[in-house]
């Protein structure tokens, strides 16, 4: 039994939002089991350690989780919170994605010392990012701006924002809202000109397949309805054989008992994007997923991949 009485260990990454993440759901679950005692395990991971290399170039899924669940599966800690955003969809054995938290805003966020949107920005101005996600739809919709990679946690990226590497960057806004940094944010990049990652600003966490006590400790964090846009959006991802590098966006949005999932596999260069739509009852999340993928999938989505993959 590696479960002591009443005491959870939480493993966690040593970046300001990841421990900002683990605080809160320490916080959560304190406030739900006034007995319980919760603490933290701060530990570096592959994707902390590589910091000069593009991510998309690094490779290798699970980059910033894979020394979590290690620690899990050998008893040293827990439960492990991650940025839904960063969880590859397969679990190994033994493990599983238990609870699914609310959702923060999942917009993408302009951050400028000097401009108030992209479409203020002059031709020829230089924005950083490291997501191919971001960087195909700004080149879509913005061919005339140069697009510089920018890698490291939220601070670093504002630290080289402001030493004037770039003239904006973009950035989850979940993260700059948890940091509360919120006023660094020039302002939100709608969903219809950056579709999110599947699964931003979601949190979810992770536990032993087998330790019902600590899944018990964890119920009252769960969202039902984070838990089901997430799944429709992860859906789309896995039947797309997406991992977490790559130009997809998928965003779901729950009116009444009505799920509507939006995708979208871009060309990195923003040369070609595909896009799609399906709605349905929200207790299809995953078919809706699965649906929505094959018609990327029958739009020429394995082609594109196929060259970004080949290119990376
Ligand atoms: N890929 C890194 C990452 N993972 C989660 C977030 C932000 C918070 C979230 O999406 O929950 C970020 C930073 C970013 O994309 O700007």
């Amino acid at each position: 039994m590696t479960t002591k009485n009443n005491v959870l260990r939480i493993a966690t990454r040593k970046s300001a939002l990841a421990l900002w993440q683990a605080e809160f759901v320490k916080a959560e679950l304190e406030k739900f089991h006034a007995d319980l005692t919760v603490e933290l395990v701060p530990m570096s991971t592959k994707g902390d350690k590589i910091l000069d290399t593009p991510l998309a170039k690094i490779g290798g899924k699970g980059l910033f989780v894979k020394e979590l669940e290690q620690a899990m599966l050998e008893g040293r800690a827990d439960i492990a919170v991650h940025s839904m955003k960063d969880v590859p969809v397969d679990f190994p054995a033994g493990l599983e994605l238990h609870t699914i938290c609310e959702r923060e805003d999942p917009r993408d966020a302009f951050v400028s010392n000097q401009y108030q949107a992209l479409a203020d920005l002059p031709a020829g101005a230089v924005v950083g990012t490291s997501s191919l996600r971001r960087q195909c739809q700004i080149r879509a919709m913005r061919p005339d701006l140069v697009i510089k990679d920018l890698r490291g946690n939220v601070n670093t990226r504002l630290a080289k924002l402001d030493a004037g590497e770039f003239d904006a960057i973009i950035l989850a806004a979940a993260g700059l809202i948890r940091l509360e940094m919120a006023e660094r944010i020039a302002s939100f990049v709608s969903v219809e000109d950056s579709l999110p990652a599947n699964g931003q600003g979601a949190v979810g966490i992770e536990c032993r397949s087998d330790d019902a006590q600590v899944q018990a400790w964890l119920a009252p964090l769960e969202h039902s309805e984070t838990r089901m846009r997430v799944l429709a959006e992860r859906a789309m991802n896995r039947r797309l054989e997406g991992g977490c590098q790559v130009p997809i966006g998928a965003f779901a949005e729950i009116a009444g008992e009505q799920l509507t999932l939006r995708g979208l596999v871009g060309a990195v260069d923003g040369s070609q994007i595909l896009r799609g739509e399906q709605s349905g009852p929200v207790a299809d999340a995953e078919q809706l997923g699965i649906r929505l993928a094959e018609t990327l999938l029958a739009q020429g989505a394995d082609q594109i991949l196929a060259e970004v993959y080949r290119d990376n």
